[in-house]
């Protein structure tokens, strides 16, 4: 037996939470055939314990006498509710890839690549990504926002360009607005299909939407991450190799202790750090312009400091932000102070990829 024919008989099986084969899901991977014998994994996570057994058992007559270790650990999402792979839904049908079981894909045209990360959710991380992402490509550099925030994808709203992304032939075609492209998996489903993706799905259409959208050559990619540090953060590290990471957190004591985990997740996968961006410092009252500390002031820029690595900017609570933000015109647009932090942070970034 060969591991091109372990990997056919488990083809042959459709993953019961739905997205196709359980191959093509993620769900039976680290496929492997050594003296002739065969070993795989299973993931069951997510599904009823019906589901379960019946999965197990179709797996043993597939391949029998080969080695099955079952795992439960990537489940996530809404357990025994069907998901759907993005190609099925935008793209046309396309090849599909596989996190844990392809080569990484050769993403060289993206330029460089920088996750836009934070511990906690919240913090404002998808606002700072959009904004950065903006006023680099005012900047004049050809830049790419990817949505990697598979579960609250806000991309879309926060740059004004709802609506379905185009595509033929395996190819995904991306959004343009503000001087930029972008994908979100928001532009791919239907609304709420995203949200009950298991883990490796999720990683999966992250991996799909870099590798198959037709980005053209960029010159900086940023992805803005789900927050925390799962299953999509660690296939970020492996095969996407990133130029490094910006994290985004409040001066709140809750979130530097997860921006501080996040710093010490991407240093172990070997992901620099290009800089900590603290958001909503300082609350700007918009009736008397009167400023107060509501999550405090300073903290990122101390972990920073701790940590040794840079600090890009403070950026305001506003009602300015919150508006623009909603409105889809990032703030950066805009002459307000939130608005200047932000292009300056994106400047400290420029700098920071260009060092
Ligand atoms: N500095 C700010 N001033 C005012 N409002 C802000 C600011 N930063 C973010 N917001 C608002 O806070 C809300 C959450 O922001 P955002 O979606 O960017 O957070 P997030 O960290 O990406 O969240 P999630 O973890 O859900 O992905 C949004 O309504 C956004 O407009």
């Amino acid at each position: 037996m060969t591991e091109e024919d372990l990997r056919r008989a488990l083809a042959s099986i459709a993953d019961p939470a739905g997205g196709g084969s359980i191959v093509e899901t993620g769900r039976a991977s680290g496929i492997v055939v050594r003296s002739g014998t065969g070993g795989f994994v299973l993931d069951i996570g997510g599904l009823s314990a019906e589901d379960a057994a019946a999965l197990k058992r179709a797996a043993e007559q597939a391949a029998p006498g080969a080695r099955m270790i079952t795992t439960a650990e990537a489940a996530g999402g809404a357990h025994g509710q069907t998901g759907q792979a993005p190609t099925q839904s935008a793209a046309g049908g396309g090849a599909r890839r596989q996190p844990h079981e392809q080569p990484a894909p050769d993403l060289a045209h993206l330029g460089k690549i920088v996750a836009v990360a934070s511990g906690k959710g919240g913090v404002g991380k998808s606002t700072v990504a959009a904004n950065l992402a903006v006023a680099l490509a005012a900047e004049g550099l050809r830049v790419g926002l990817l949505d990697a925030d598979i579960y609250g994808p806000s991309i879309p709203t926060l740059l004004g360009c709802p609506g379905r992304a185009s595509g033929e032939q395996g190819r995904i075609e991306p959004v343009e607005a503000h001087g930029l492209k972008t994908l979100s998996i928001a532009h791919l489903t239907k609304p709420g299909k995203a949200m009950i993706w298991r883990g490796p799905m999720a990683a999966a259409a992250m991996m799909q939407m870099l590798a198959d959208g037709d980005w053209g050559e960029l010159e900086v990619m940023l992805i803005d991450m789900p927050p925390g540090t799962g299953d999509i953060q660690l296939t970020l590290a492996q095969k996407v190799k990133p130029a490094g990471a910006v994290i985004v957190s409040t001066p709140q004591d809750l979130a530097l202790i997860d921006a501080e985990k996040a710093i010490a997740m991407f240093d172990k996968v070997n992901v620099p750090i290009l800089g900590v961006i603290e958001n909503m410092s300082t609350f700007v009252c918009p009736e008397c312009g009167t400023r107060s500390d509501i999550f405090g002031h300073g903290g990122a820029e101390e972990t920073s400091r701790a940590r040794s690595v840079p600090f890009l900017g403070a950026v305001p609570l506003t009602m300015e932000l919150r508006r623009a933000s909603d409105s889809g015109r990032p703030a950066v647009l805009s002459d307000d102070e939130a608005g200047a932090a932000l292009r300056a942070a994106a400047l400290a970034l420029k700098t920071e990829l260009e060092s």
